[in-house]
């Protein structure tokens, strides 16, 4: 396994560039769990591939906030960070408190600015892990979540909690078939929780559940309400991922004109909606957005932090690189996946097994040229590895060449294409892993270093490969027997 690409890339290769805009110093690099081990680095002009050469590149970002939107808050939000609560509700989830300070000490690592755990009243081991957080004097400010009660309220404050996150839903759904009250009800008892919770000198936000299948005008008057007492921060809740980026836009845009607190958003992702929407809600003028490490929670769970963390690095790098401890991801998502039992999945943005493999032949001579072709990240930035794959039927003469110079062989173009045919040949039948390419290569310079192959003989190449498979093959089997005597 790769450590840094979380899976297995044999046939494919390192290509690391220290320079995102510019073609030079360009460094083609062996994977460190490839087979044969070579590390060398052939410092091939990238820009030389084909002759060809590369223009200036624009660096203007188009995907950053644009200065006449004064709402858009992309580049000035903060997290909150909740996998120690939602994340608690995830199926797999169970922490015990050694893993839930482990959790707790990497996210204060990586630099979130809030982390939210489950309720004090959920149970007695809850109450405790809650209390034992808040001791480990991180930087994150602690926050509990709880039902907009009473009861839960006083527990909650007594267990050291920055802030206390009040929670009820507003929908006729959840009014009916939940808790049962009517909005007065839910507004008088919001009153006396923030209140409450005020009176104790720390932090309050007051949520309505299931806030997209709400009536707007609950909406409002309740979030203007509980504004004009003083609450730090109004929460909305897609607790069934039903909003689209557009309903986010509108109901944050909305909001951002009737209250002058913070505005947090908590999103669900039944759709598959919740990174979209969190960044509608930002560009709305939302402040705080709730995640979970891989998104767990109910269900399909909500906004993940490392899927956050990628779209807004893609608007706003050098922001999100200044507040982030961005190669840390990688470790925060392993210990999560490896704590509720689940791989981290192979698409993931940033740290899914292929985020930063290229294979297809156009594409790796781009990437070889100047990585920002295609790439929106740079895996640099998260203490990874690029790796342009090279032995299946989809590569490219350009990306053999790559290999080829790295390898420190010396063939003319003319030879690299004909080598080229051959390794496609070859991958028609089964894709070739590096160390197969590297023995093509080999066999096929050394054919022509010793005059035994010319360009287009493919029946004395075919031979040459035979007998290396031949020797090696009879080297491999002969070799226990030489231990063993
Ligand atoms: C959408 C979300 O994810 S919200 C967060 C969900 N988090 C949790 O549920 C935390 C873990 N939960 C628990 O440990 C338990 O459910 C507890 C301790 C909160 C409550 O347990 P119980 O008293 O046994 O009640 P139970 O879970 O069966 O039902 C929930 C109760 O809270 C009430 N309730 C539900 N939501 C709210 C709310 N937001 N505010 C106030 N009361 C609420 C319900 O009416 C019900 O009351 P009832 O006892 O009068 O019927
Ligand atoms: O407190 C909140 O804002 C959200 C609660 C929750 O988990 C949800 O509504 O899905
Ligand atoms: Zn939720």
């Amino acid at each position: 396994m790769c450590p840094s690409c979380n899976g297995d890339s044999s046939s494919a290769t390192h290509v690391e560039r220290s320079d995102m805009v510019g073609v030079e110093n360009s460094r083609i690099g062996r994977p460190a769990h490839a087979a044969n081990g070579i590390n060398g680095h052939a410092n091939g002009s990238a820009n030389s591939v084909n002759g060809s050469s590369s223009r200036p590149v624009q660096r203007i970002n188009p995907y950053a906030p644009r200065a006449s939107d004064f709402l858009n808050n992309v580049s000035n939000f903060k997290i909150i960070e909740s996998t120690l609560r939602e994340g608690e509700q995830f199926a797999n989830a169970f922490f015990d408190t050694k893993t839930k300070i482990a959790i707790a000490k990497a996210l204060d690592a990586f630099g979130v600015e809030y982390i939210e755990l489950t309720s004090p009243a959920a149970s007695e081991q809850s109450r405790l892990d809650c209390e034992a957080i808040c001791k480990l004097g991180l930087r994150s400010k602690i926050l509990t979540h709880i039902r907009c009660h009473m009861d839960d309220a006083r527990i909650a404050v007594e267990t050291g909690v920055d802030g206390v996150d009040v929670v009820i839903g507003t929908s006729s759904f959840l009014r009916e078939f939940s808790h049962g009250k009517d909005m007065t009800y839910i507004t008088k008892t919001a009153i006396e929780v923030i209140n409450f919770v005020k009176s104790k000198g720390i932090e309050v936000r007051f949520s309505t559940e299931d806030s997209f299948r709400s009536d707007l005008v609950d909406l409002l008057s309740i979030y203007q309400t509980v504004d004009k007492i003083g609450v730090n921060r109004v929460g909305i809740a897609d607790t069934v991922g039903c909003a689209n980026p557009r309903q986010v836009y509108e109901l944050v845009r909305t909001l951002r004109g009737v209250v002058a607190c913070d505005i947090e958003i908590h999103l669900h992702n039944d759709t598959g909606m919740a990174i979209a929407n969190a960044y509608c809600a930002l560009e709305a003028g939302a402040t705080h957005i709730d995640t979970s490490v891989l998104g767990i929670g109910e269900r399909v769970g909500i906004t993940p932090l490392g899927g956050l963390v990628a779209c807004l690095y893609a608007a706003a790098p050098e922001y999100v690189k200044a507040k982030y401890n961005l190669p840390m991801l990688r470790e925060i998502e392993n210990l999560v996946a490896e704590a509720v039992e689940v791989n981290v999945p192979f698409m993931n943005p940033i740290t899914g097994y292929c985020a930063f493999t290229h294979k297809a032949g156009i594409h790796a001579k781009a990437i070889l040229n100047n990585p920002s072709t295609y790439e929106i990240l740079k895996p640099e930035d998260f203490g990874l590895t690029r790796y342009v794959a090279i032995g299946h039927r989809l590569t490219g003469w350009n990306a053999v060449k790559s290999r080829v110079e790295q390898l420190a062989l010396t063939l003319t173009d003319d030879q690299i294409k004909d080598v080229t045919s051959k390794i496609k040949e070859l991958a028609d039948v089964r894709t070739q892993s590096l160390d197969d390419v590297d023995t093509i290569l080999r066999v096929y310079h050394s054919g022509i270093q010793s005059g035994e192959l010319a360009i287009g003989q493919k029946e004395a190449f075919d031979r040459l490969l035979r007998e290396h498979r031949a020797t090696s093959q009879s080297f491999e089997r002969s070799e226990p027997i030489a231990a063993a005597a």
